[in-house]
């Protein structure tokens, strides 16, 4: 579960983020959405501490987020972002193994468990050997995803996780991975600006407009019940299916 309390990011006297408070709560998965600057990833950012807040608390499973040093703290805080954050001189295999090894798991449970995730993410067993310049941007994203999932985090965060993909795959893959049945144990939360995409996969979604939030609620309640103009319009960008 995930407390944001009154959190604030200045730059200089620019407020980033202004003011943000929202809990996750185990197992559920929360859509950061909105503008372009608007904060989402300044504020995911900070539940895992690559950047700290200028005021406001985050406390991640019952413990404030600053108690813990940073390196410590996201071993047990998957995270995926656009263009995956592989390490190029890593093979699959190694990349995937990153956190586990540092975790100390034998070498036979990372091997179990690396062709575990391969399996459920369909990327063929040849990748493992591969670096990650000799996959497609499909592979690399789920190599990703699977790198941020594979000491079974508690809690993950994802920054535009399918963002370099075609549409096609971006769906493909958005639905194996949120099929996993793992997953619905894990607290998620997900930036996008995605509308379909937020409206698909959250449990509830945070509107964000320059730093503040301007509605929180699950997708059925946004949709029905816009707080105001900016959610109406935002919402209204492009059809989608729910209603
Ligand atoms: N290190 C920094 N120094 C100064 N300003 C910054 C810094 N990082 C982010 N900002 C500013 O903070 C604002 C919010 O940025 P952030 O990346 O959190 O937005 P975002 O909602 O994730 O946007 P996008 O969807 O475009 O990625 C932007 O105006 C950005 O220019």
């Amino acid at each position: 579960m995930i407390e944001v309390r009154n959190v604030t990011r200045q730059y200089g006297d620019q407020l980033v983020v202004n003011d943000v408070s929202f809990t996750v709560a185990k197992g559920e998965t929360m859509v950061l959405l909105g503008t372009s600057g608007s904060g989402k990833t300044t504020t995911v950012r900070m539940i895992n501490r690559m950047i700290d807040p200028s005021s406001g608390s985050i406390v991640v499973n019952g413990v404030d987020v600053r108690q813990q040093d940073g390196p410590t703290l996201r071993r047990s805080i998957g995270y995926v972002i656009q263009d995956a954050g592989l390490f190029p001189h890593y093979t699959v295999a190694e990349n995937v193994a990153t956190v586990p090894k540092l975790l100390g798991w034998d070498a036979a449970d990372i091997r179990e468990r690396t062709r575990e995730l391969t399996d459920r993410l369909r990327l063929p067993p040849d990748v493992l050997n591969r670096y990650p310049a000799e996959l497609s941007g499909g592979q690399r994203q789920r190599v990703g995803l699977a790198r941020a999932l594979a000491a079974r985090p508690p809690v993950v965060l994802m920054d535009e996780p399918f963002g370099a993909l075609d549409p096609f795959t971006r769906r493909h893959v958005r639905r194996e991975l949120f099929g996993l049945n793992e997953l619905r144990e894990t607290t998620v939360v997900l930036v996008t600006h995605d509308v379909s995409e937020a409206l698909e996969l959250a449990d509830r979604i945070v509107l964000m407009d320059q730093g503040r939030i301007v509605q929180m609620g699950r997708p059925d309640e946004l949709l029905q019940r816009p707080a105001n103009d900016f959610v109406r319009e935002f919402l209204d960008e492009k059809p989608h299916r729910l209603l």
